[in-house]
């Protein structure tokens, strides 16, 4: 039997790993964390996040094939492939403070994983990593390794939270990057079987290691760099006259750009672009190319000035904030004592911030785009 462990009982390793153990029954899949409240909330009947369709998920396969621990090192040492998801939030001390990912999570496992292996590894980072860091992970780990083959693979994860369950059942791509290396293509084959049992063969993408890093950064530098142009584009509408909505259909109407990620909000929040465009900022920066920098940097700088622009315009900035504040991405979608994604829904509508454009969102992933747009206000 396969076995699996992934470091990190978190947002992403946990939904992740419960959908990995329900469609591959004959794989072990065991999610260890430092964190001992957590991992008793994943044993428990209140999860430690909330996501449409998760509660089925784990009660199908818990104490199955699917196991949640703090015993981090005996499962680590027996599995066969480690998924690291642990955190890597902007860094606020030291050499890039404020723009650069906080590798120190991710440097402290692979430590451990290179302490307490005995066998051959594979490595996937799951975590969203800045390009180069499988690079830095292979040093750590092979540093000492004791005679054992580790093969890193970068296998991102695009789930956005309020739909995570439905994005890994069907998610548009599975990334899997490894070594042009005999060894790396056979650990990509590996990981590649595993997603095969339940997504298609055409929509799982193999690269080599620096693109796959890469291109996690790049789709969500993208996808905020949509709204941040057609939140530049609102403040243009309100001063002539144009009504945003009407242009965003219009141009979401032509096949080449296409109608996702195109309403005009209070500035984008949750918890990755910002500290994604960063990230990719800051490399930029460190590869000498402060144009290419700059090009980032202006989609945050213009999601900053919608969220000012969002707390002037509003007319009745008190019941805007008092609606808001009763929900955040982290707490509601963290915390299934928190309010769900419909409570969210229907206090985002409830906005009254004439002219201000009201927040729609696009079918289908209602819940987490209304939750995570009030965010924004919240940390106003
Ligand atoms: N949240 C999302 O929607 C999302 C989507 C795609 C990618 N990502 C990326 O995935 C990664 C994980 O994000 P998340 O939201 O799941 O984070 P999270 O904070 O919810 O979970 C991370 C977990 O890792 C644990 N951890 C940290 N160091 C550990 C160690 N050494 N050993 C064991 N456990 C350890 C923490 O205790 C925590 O429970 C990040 O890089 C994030 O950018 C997040
Ligand atoms: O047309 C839109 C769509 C979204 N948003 C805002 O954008 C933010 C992010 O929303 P969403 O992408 O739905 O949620 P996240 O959970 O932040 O997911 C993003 O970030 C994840 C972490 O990297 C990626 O995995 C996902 O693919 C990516 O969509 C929220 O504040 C939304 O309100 C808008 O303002 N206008």
């Amino acid at each position: 039997m396969v076995k699996i462990c992934c470091i990190g009982a978190g947002y992403v390793g946990g939904p992740t790993m419960a959908v990995i153990a329900i469609k591959c029954p004959a794989i072990e899949v065991v999610v260890v964390d430092i964190s001992k409240p957590r991992i008793d909330a994943w044993n428990s009947d209140t999860l430690p996040i909330y996501e449409p369709g998760l509660d089925d998920v784990v009660k199908a396969c818990r104490g199955k094939n699917l196991f949640f621990s703090t015993d981090v090192e005996k499962h680590v040492a027996e599995a066969d492939i480690i998924f690291v998801s642990v955190n890597t939030p902007t860094k606020t001390r030291g050499l890039g403070a404020g723009k650069a990912a906080d590798l120190t999570y991710w440097e402290s496992a692979a430590r451990m994983i290179a302490d307490v292996s005995k066998s051959d590894k594979i490595v996937v980072e799951k975590s969203t990593v800045p390009v180069k860091t499988a690079e830095a992970i292979e040093k750590i780990l092979t540093h000492n390794s004791k005679g054992i083959n580790y093969q890193i693979l970068s296998n991102p994860e695009f789930l956005a939270e309020g739909t995570a369950i439905e994005d890994l059942f069907k998610p548009d791509r599975v990334l899997i990057g490894g070594r042009e290396t005999p060894g790396g293509q056979k650990a990509v084959q590996a990981l590649k079987e595993v997603y095969a049992h339940w997504v298609p063969e055409e929509n799982i993408i193999t690269t080599n290691l620096w693109s796959a890093e890469l291109s996690k950064l790049a789709a969500n530098a993208f996808l905020a760099q949509r709204i941040s142009s057609v939140n530049a584009m609102s403040a243009l509408c309100e001063a002539t006259g144009a009504n945003v909505s009407e242009v965003s259909y219009a141009i979401g109407k032509d096949s080449r750009i296409g109608p996702k990620f195109l309403n005009a909000s209070v500035g984008f929040g949750g918890s990755c672009f910002q500290k994604d465009i960063l990230n990719l900022v800051y490399i930029c920066e460190c590869n000498g190319l402060p144009e290419v920098a700059n090009y980032w940097k202006q989609v945050i700088k213009i999601n900053d000035y919608q969220k000012s622009r969002s707390s002037t315009t509003c007319r009745s900035p008190p019941s805007c904030l008092t609606a808001a504040t009763s929900s955040t991405p982290r707490s509601s979608g963290r915390s299934a004592s928190s309010s769900t994604p419909s409570a969210s829904r229907s206090t985002a509508g409830s906005r009254t911030c004439p002219p201000w454009p009201k927040f729609t969102s696009s079918a289908g992933r209602i819940g987490g785009r209304a939750r995570s747009g009030l965010t924004v206000i919240h940390s106003l």
